[in-house]
């Protein structure tokens, strides 16, 4: 860091302890950045408590010279960047540890100076230092991640759903859909998720915050702006035939005066498909409603194939969600499996250094063995553009096409789709 600024890693530390007013500060700090409203210190605190649960790291650029007068003080951070670790799904049930990346802002009046360059290839190698692979975060624009090796992973979208009586699902109900006040998702949502977590390929384990938005303990717009209890949200869970509940939604009132009248899918979540459709069977009933929406769904939405008629679900802003960046390729590939067996030399450009080289990835049993070679490379690529097909959420010929992979052996992109091949569309159904 240059001599102008510090650079400073802490934790998100409770009232009475020595960061806290530093914690506060860098709080303040992101929020302006994203320019929100100024919290009060009930808000912040409530974000800090969530933050300690995640075991977050948050990082803040000071200046070290003394700030104009009457400007910010030096103890508010001109750059923010958090940090916490959480599980990825890889793809065949694998779980593997992510490093995520969130709350990245620099100061109008500091911004490109290489701040946030600094912050992120400090971070980076350090997590990679910390024996994690792959790191991940989801971004503001598209522009500014793939330069420090971050590739689009999962895409999701908005849908909107007719559920006048045109809404039919051609499915064999299975259990049953029962409303339920909305504190129970406190403990239940964590223990769904989770269940769906293991079975979907590109997840993200959530952090604390999501129990507490769906469950309505936070996120009201109440007088106070202290961002306490939601009153409006509403949740119905499904129960499997011996009873068990596999799936929940939290789900909100777009109020009267819209219309047709509306219902928001704050979070719905299924361990299993007949959940999922029982639950969607339970929104398309509810009365005096003939909408629902819900952004933040999978491209490849089961709903729309599920429907008499698939035209119900208009779907808009399909957009970028999840980006992966692997620090590590040896680890990252022999931690997932593969459905395809093959052989493949991955020539792999990093600009930060981390992980560059020509890599043998040769694929046994569905099992990874990935050594440092001087073979001719079958396909040259970035290592933005193999965090990209890492869950195959581009087809690698798609990448040729657009010039983003070299492929020196015909066929090797092909095999490349085949070997990275995951068992369901990678999707990523956690916001961070
Ligand atoms: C994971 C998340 O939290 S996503 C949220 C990201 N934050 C925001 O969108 C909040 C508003 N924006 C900002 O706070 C800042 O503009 C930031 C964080 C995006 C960039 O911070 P800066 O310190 O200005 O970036 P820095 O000077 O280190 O630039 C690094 C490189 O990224 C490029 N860059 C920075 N911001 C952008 C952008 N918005 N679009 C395109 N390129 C960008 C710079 O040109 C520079 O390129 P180069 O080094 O290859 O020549």
């Amino acid at each position: 860091m240059s001599g102008d600024y510090q650079i400073r890693r802490f934790e998100p530390a409770a009232k009475n302890e020595p960061d806290y007013d530093a914690a506060v500060a860098w709080s303040r700090a992101v929020a302006f950045g994203f320019h929100e409203e100024s919290k009060s210190e009930t808000r912040i605190d409530r974000g800090l408590a969530m933050s300690r649960a995640d075991h977050s790291v948050f990082t803040g650029v000071y200046q070290t010279s003394e700030p104009a007068a009457y400007s910010l003080s030096a103890e508010v951070p001109v750059a923010t960047f958090a940090t916490w670790r959480k599980t990825l799904n890889v793809g065949f049930g694998k779980l593997v540890d992510a490093h995520l990346i969130s709350a990245v802002t620099v100061r109008t009046s500091h911004r490109r100076r290489g701040l946030l360059r600094q912050m992120m290839s400090e971070d980076l190698a350090l997590a990679k230092d910390d024996g994690v692979a792959i790191a991940a975060l989801t971004a503001s624009e598209a522009s500014i991640y793939g330069r420090f090796g971050f590739g689009v992973a999962t895409s999701e979208q908005s849908i909107t759903v007719d559920t006048s009586a045109r809404f039919k699902l051609n499915h064999a109900p299975e259990g049953t859909v029962e409303v339920a006040d909305p504190k129970i998702l406190l403990d239940l949502a964590p223990q769904i998720f989770e269940q769906q977590h293991r079975h979907l390929p590109g997840s993200i384990d959530r952090q604390e915050s999501y129990r507490q938005y769906v469950s309505g303990s936070v996120g009201g717009d109440g007088a106070d702006g202290d961002g306490g209890p939601d009153a409006k949200i509403k949740a119905a869970l499904h129960y499997a035939s011996n009873g068990d509940v596999d799936g929940y939604v939290s789900y909100k009132f777009g109020g009267w005066e819209t219309e047709p009248a509306t219902m928001e899918i704050v979070d719905l979540v299924a361990a299993n498909s007949a959940a999922y459709l029982e639950l969607w069977q339970y929104l398309g009933a509810i009365d005096l409603v003939e909408r629902v929406k819900w952004s933040g769904v999978s491209v490849d939405n089961p709903l729309t194939w599920a429907l008499e008629d698939p035209r119900c679900v208009k779907g808009s802003d399909p957009r970028d969600m999840l980006w992966l960046r692997i620090l590590d390729i040896q680890k990252a590939l022999e931690e997932r499996q593969f459905p395809a067996d093959g052989t493949l030399v991955l020539k792999v450009r990093d600009a930060l250094g981390l992980t560059p080289g020509t890599f043998s990835l040769d694929v046994r049993e569905g099992h990874a063995t990935v050594t440092a070679t001087d073979a001719a490379p079958d396909l040259e690529l970035d290592i933005s553009v193999l965090s990209s097909i890492y869950l195959g959420a581009v087809h690698p010929a798609s990448l040729v096409a657009a010039g983003r992979i070299q492929e020196n052996q015909q066929g090797a992109a092909f095999l490349a789709a085949q070997m990275f091949a995951v068992e369901r569309p990678a999707f990523c159904p956690t916001h961070f």
